[in-house]
């Protein structure tokens, strides 16, 4: 076998298409959508005029966000027959089976039919995507048939209730927004890549966000923020998890939430979600977790100059809000849906079907023996 760095594996550091949607680390400026600095996306704008820009490659106006907002509203429903699948989905699933099912389980009775409705199934699955994770987890752990409606106008506002029950502070709706728009969108990451392939045998919109939900399942990928809550809470104290951290690096095992593909020496959506965790701590009225996960930056930095990714305060941030840890990586499939169904349209408008080469390391060519002389 070739040295895996030497040979390229993973594809690393080749270019495998265009996109005018977004860069990542390119000098200068750490995360772009369409020309913007995620960092001014997060501190100026909404997830809804985020969902926008990706899908129209210009912020929205004023009437333009109204109109926007009363569509997504109008498709938020779920149908009866959605319904009654959730209703038989055991309470232990993975919440991103969940939404892997229901995703390719709404493309069997809305299909899309032709491209020319593109838009209207990337927008029914961003409106719908909450109450698809809302209405099973409530079903299957509160044994609660609830209303998949509500009078939430923004998306963030619309989940926090669907899970709750009831309208979430503003704060925690402002940090839900953000946090939606910190995970929209990011290049060629692996379930993007996933949605785009499959896109790119102009397959259906359902097909495409059914590979990338299972891409982005992975611990490796989106299912780092879930695998990094369930790290942090084995900590007892700073110092312990700094112990247990060492142990963990000296057998080999990853330590989720930290290190990136393409990031060398930060990820820029970290500092932001930080400063919310840091935030949300203080209002929990118990700081302890916060704390333990600054230890877990600063000795994965002194020690291997590895530095948090998106993922690792998502955690602690969603784990103040209340928010259950099975539940952490379906919020990003919500928010990262809009940079997904962007990256098929862009797919769509200038396709060749991507099909890579390998290089052959198997065996010579050789004859079959008969099976009784083998
Ligand atoms: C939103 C997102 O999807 S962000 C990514 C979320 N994923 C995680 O947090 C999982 C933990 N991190 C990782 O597994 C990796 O850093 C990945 C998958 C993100 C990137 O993988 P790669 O591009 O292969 O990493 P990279 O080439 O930078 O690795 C360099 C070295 O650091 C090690 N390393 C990288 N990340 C970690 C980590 N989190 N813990 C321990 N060691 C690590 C690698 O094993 C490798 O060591 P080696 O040279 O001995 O083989
Ligand atoms: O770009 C990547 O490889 C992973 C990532 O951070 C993302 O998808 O948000």
């Amino acid at each position: 076998m070739v040295d895996k760095k030497l040979s390229g594996a993973g594809l690393r550091g080749q270019s495998a298409g265009e996109t005018a949607l977004c860069t990542v680390g390119k000098s200068g400026s750490g995360l772009t959508y369409c020309g913007y600095d995620v960092a001014d996306l997060a501190e100026n704008a909404t997830f809804e005029e985020v969902a926008y820009l990706l899908f129209n490659g210009e912020l929205p106006t004023a009437a333009q966000l109204d109109g926007y907002k009363n569509e997504l509203m109008s498709l938020r429903d779920l149908p009866q027959a959605l319904k009654e699948v959730f209703q038989r989905i055991p309470r232990d699933a993975h919440p991103m089976d969940v939404m892997r099912t229901g995703c390719s389980f709404l493309g069997n009775l809305e299909p899309e039919v032709d491209f020319t409705q593109q838009y209207n199934a990337a927008n029914r699955l961003l409106a719908a995507f909450p109450a698809i994770m809302c209405y099973w987890y409530r079903y299957s752990h509160d044994g609660v048939d609830i209303e998949c409606t509500t009078d939430e106008d923004s998306l963030a506002g619309h989940f926090l209730k669907l899970l709750n029950g009831k309208a979430p502070s503003e704060q925690h709706r402002r940090v839900m927004d953000v946090s939606l728009i910190l995970y929209a969108e990011h290049e060629f990451n692996a379930s993007t890549f996933t949605a785009r392939v499959c896109a790119s045998t102009l397959s259906d919109m359902f097909s495409c966000i059914t590979g990338a939900i299972g891409s982005l399942r992975g611990p490796l990928h989106g299912g780092a923020n879930e695998a990094a809550m369930e790290m942090i809470q084995q900590f007892s104290s700073p110092e312990d998890a700094k112990i247990k951290m060492a142990g963990m690096l000296e057998r080999k095992e990853k330590i989720m939430g930290f290190g990136h593909a393409i990031y060398r020496t930060s990820d820029p959506r970290n500092v932001i979600i930080k400063a919310w965790s840091e935030k949300l701590a203080h209002e929990f009225g118990d700081t302890s977790l916060y704390d333990i996960s600054v230890a877990c930056e600063e000795f994965m930095w002194d020690t291997k100059k590895l530095f948090c990714n998106a993922d690792f305060f998502h955690a602690s941030a969603y784990h103040f809000m209340g928010i259950p840890t099975k539940l952490f990586t379906p919020i990003f499939v919500c928010s990262r849906l809009t940079g997904w169904a962007a990256h098929v349209m862009e797919q769509r408008a200038n396709n060749r079907i991507i099909r890579p080469s390998a290089d052959y390391v198997g065996a010579e060519p050789r004859k079959v023996v008969p099976i009784g002389e083998r």
